[in-house]
């Protein structure tokens, strides 16, 4: 038995300050979240300071005229408001264990770098300066309506009078911006310029930088959806063992002949590419074999979304791996996250392999990923910001497929639940119980995450005779401002 290294336990990484910087609306915030929740995915600890919260403080709802220049009180307040967010962050890196913080402003201009740059390096830090620069009108206007009039700045006003006060404010700032140029050439930087059409790079030194332009200029905004099902029922699963390479049983087939239905009534984007990833295993390359042949899409199959390897107990039940090797059984149910099989592999371990496909999955555009009852918990994790002491536990019931989209404020989540019944797989912590039958009732809460993160959950029955009746929705919650 043996447990990888805790999540604090990142030596290996150095500490670094990502400063943003570029006008509003420009998604930066958008950015700083998507920084930490990756980061935090990885074990790396990560906060974002956001300077605009620091300001809100002392004024909640300014107007554009604060944020003119020319008005000596709304600038003293601002650069309080930044004094204080760049002292807390200080002050947080003083434990060694916190890796990256991300500095959430405007930073427009040279002087305001020149000033946090000065502290970074009294301060023995990195950093990464991380400019979005755009000037494509659509791509602003809809960040504009999107995002900022459901800023905290603009609670209760009316939205027309919120986005025109929003663009004031963009005239104020546009008045004072400086873009990254040649001669702040000592920074270290990335430059994204209309959402990584161009992107330029100077002076990165450090491993965990490199990673962070990786994953920056792979980002993109283009609306689209990740599908994510585990394969169909297999006769392993019938039986309760784990791991292992068994066919799919006669219900995991017909779950596989309705799959294409099941992700066309779930809603494609008209004329949008498609594309299906599986593992290696023949039961998710036989979930996608109609999917493939009816609906003609490409189909890729990755090593990485091979199941979670349970090593010298791979082909036995819970039971039988409680009795033959009960500490490692109780060490597993102690700390799922981080123990790792005999010859096999941990929650973390696959964390670290599935990296590539995250970043591949940030590049591409429509994917419909057909995996294991672990991996889907992490993809999800890393989606929905599940921390990892919760993640392994995750009910993700089989003949069901999620519908991950993206939005400006976390990812909105739907299920499709096939009418066909399936075994369970879920063991609680403690049990040894054989698999029972689960059939269409709804997926229980569980499975879906931190409700506040989630915004609209629908839940969709789709009977493989008679698919006229559905959909029932629920909503869980809201996207959070
Ligand atoms: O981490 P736990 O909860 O054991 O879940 C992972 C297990 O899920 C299973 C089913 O029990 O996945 P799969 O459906 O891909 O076969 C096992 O093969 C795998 O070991």
């Amino acid at each position: 038995m043996s447990i990888s290294p805790p999540s604090s336990d990142r030596s290996d990484v150095t500490q670094i300050v990502v400063v943003m910087v570029g006008l509003p609306a420009r998604g930066k915030s958008l950015i700083a979240g998507k920084v930490k929740r990756y980061l935090r995915w990885t074990s790396v600890k990560a906060e974002v300071f956001n300077v605009g919260k620091y300001r809100r403080t002392d004024n909640p709802h300014p107007d554009a005229k604060f944020f003119d220049v020319n008005n000596p009180e709304g600038e003293k307040a601002r650069k309080a408001a930044a004094e204080a967010a760049v002292a807390d962050m200080l002050k947080w890196f003083q434990d060694k264990d916190n890796k990256v913080a991300i500095l959430d402003a405007t930073n427009s201009t040279k002087s305001r770098r020149k000033w946090i740059h000065d502290k970074i390096m009294e301060a023995n830090l990195l950093h990464l300066f991380v400019e979005s620069k755009c000037d494509d009108e659509e791509l602003i206007m809809s960040n504009i309506l999107e995002v900022k009039t459901s800023s905290p700045d603009y609670i209760g006003q009316d939205p027309e009078a919120a986005a025109k006060d929003f663009r004031d404010r963009i005239r104020n700032y546009e008045k004072v911006y400086q873009t990254i140029d040649e001669s702040e050439k000592q920074l270290t930087y990335v430059k994204i310029i209309n959402i990584g059409a161009r992107v330029v790079i100077n002076l990165i030194q450090d491993y965990l930088q490199s990673r962070l332009v990786y994953y920056l200029t792979n980002l993109h905004i283009k609306p689209r959806s990740i599908w994510l099902s585990r394969h169909g029922e297999s006769e392993f699963n019938l039986e309760g063992k784990i791991g292992g390479d068994a066919n799919l049983s006669e219900r995991g087939e017909r779950y596989a002949k309705l799959l294409p239905e099941l992700v066309k009534r779930s809603g494609l984007p008209k004329d949008a590419p498609l594309t299906i990833w599986t593992s290696t295993l023949k039961r998710t390359s036989q979930t996608a074999q109609h999917l493939q042949k009816e609906l003609g899409w490409e189909k890729l199959q990755w090593k990485a979304l091979d199941e979670l390897d349970s090593g010298v107990c791979d082909g036995m039940t819970y039971q039988e791996i409680a009795e033959k090797y009960p500490e490692d059984f109780q060490a597993r149910d102690d700390d799922k996250y981080n123990y790792r099989y005999r010859g096999g592999e941990s929650y973390r371990d696959v964390v670290i392999r599935l990296e590539p496909i995250i970043m591949e999955l940030e590049r591409s555009e429509n994917i419909i990923i057909i995996t294991h009852q672990a991996i889907v918990r992490c993809i999800f994790a890393y989606f929905m910001e599940i921390p990892q002491e919760k993640s392994p536990w995750m009910e993700v019931p089989l003949h069901t497929l999620m519908k991950l989209t993206p939005k400006a404020y976390g990812t909105e989540v739907e299920r499709f639940k096939a009418d066909i019944p399936a075994v369970s797989t879920w063991r609680p912590k403690g049990s040894t119980a054989k698999h029972h039958d689960s059939i269409s009732e709804g997926m229980p809460e569980s499975v879906v995450g931190e409700p506040s993160k989630v915004g609209i959950q629908k839940a969709t029955n789709v009977n493989e005779k008679a698919m006229g009746e559905v959909p029932t929705i629920e909503m869980v919650g809201l996207p959070l401002p």
